[in-house]
């Protein structure tokens, strides 16, 4: 059976009574809401720190129950009151304001960065203990398809990293990685649904410029994309073998094929995954 397969047959309850998220934007969003909608949390467990009051009004509107909170001291004392686990769901350049802020006591809470970048090292001096898990996840999270890597500091126990696990594995695929693989983690899934969006967009384009309507082109390049994915996942097949199984001697696909190796889609996809690769360096 393929690893996906495995990972995602091992969904079940987590071990929180409280999540607290610090930033309730798209990513928080994704994930949590993805975990709400399997059940793996309830929106009465979920806190959210956020700046915008129209953020704030999304959040407590779209989940009942949802505790939400501004960035004054009150709301993040009375936010984190209770979690036992902190998403910090910021972006990459906010994270040392949230640090440098008093009112933040991470005690001993289990904590978890997703931010793009930002090394254990950095995490484990800003939170001020090392019980911090670094997660590279992906919007997909938002409808049970996601895809994360993730790593641990010294102070992560094996129940926290199976709880980490049974989030991660709540909304899709999780696995396990060193922290030198994180960059490579961020260039190929956590950024990577930009890609496919671009290349779905892309086809249905193609599919305009020969005639047929919109919404027909993007409903037939969404399937196929998804298609192909899943028999990818659930075939174990090589993709490079299920591209063969496409092309008819002297048909269609080999054309298409062509075509695009002429135009260097497959170098163009490496560099892209490199530049992304070398971006979430530079942001440590
Ligand atoms: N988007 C993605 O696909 C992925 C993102 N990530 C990572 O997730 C993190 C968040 O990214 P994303 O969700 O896209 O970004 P967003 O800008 O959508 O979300 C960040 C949120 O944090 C809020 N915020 C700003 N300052 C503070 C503060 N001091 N305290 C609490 N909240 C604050 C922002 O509010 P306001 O807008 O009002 O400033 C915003 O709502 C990043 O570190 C990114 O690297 C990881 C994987 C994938
Ligand atoms: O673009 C970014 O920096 C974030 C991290 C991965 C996806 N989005």
């Amino acid at each position: 059976m393929p690893p996906a397969l495995i990972e995602l047959m091992t969904i079940s309850k987590l071990t929180v009574a409280k999540l607290t998220s610090v930033g309730g934007g798209q990513m928080a969003r994704a994930l949590i809401g993805g975990m709400i909608a399997k059940e793996a949390l309830s929106p009465n467990q979920i806190a959210v720190i956020e700046p915008t009051a129209s953020s704030r009004d999304w959040w407590s509107q779209t989940y009942s129950g949802c505790q939400t909170s501004g960035t004054e001291a009150s709301g993040i004392v009375a936010a984190m009151d209770n979690a036992d686990l902190v998403l910090l769901a910021v972006k990459p350049h906010v994270m040392s304001h949230v640090f440098e802020n008093e009112a933040y006591n991470f005690g001993d809470k289990l904590v978890i960065s997703i931010a793009a970048g930002l090394q254990l090292g950095t995490l484990v001096a800003g939170v001020g203990h090392d019980r911090v898990v670094r997660v590279m996840p992906n919007t997909p999270s938002l409808v049970g398809e996601g895809a994360a890597g993730f790593c641990c500091a010294d102070g992560v126990t094996p129940s926290d990293v199976d709880n980490v696990e049974k989030m991660l594995a709540s909304v899709g695929y999780v696995t396990q990685v060193s922290e030198s693989q994180m960059d490579a983690v961020t260039a190929v899934s956590g950024s990577g649904p930009a890609y496919m969006f671009l290349l779905i967009e892309a086809l249905a384009d193609g599919g305009v410029a020969e005639g047929l309507p919109r919404q027909t082109a993007l409903e037939l390049a969404t399937q196929t994309m998804l298609g192909a994915a899943k028999m990818v996942r659930d075939t174990g097949l090589h993709p490079g073998q299920l591209k063969d199984n496409v092309c008819s001697p002297g048909g269609t696909t080999i054309a298409a094929v062509r075509s695009l190796e002429q135009n260097g889609a497959r170098a163009a996809m490496i560099d892209a995954v490199a530049a992304a690769a070398r971006r979430s360096r530079e942001l440590k």
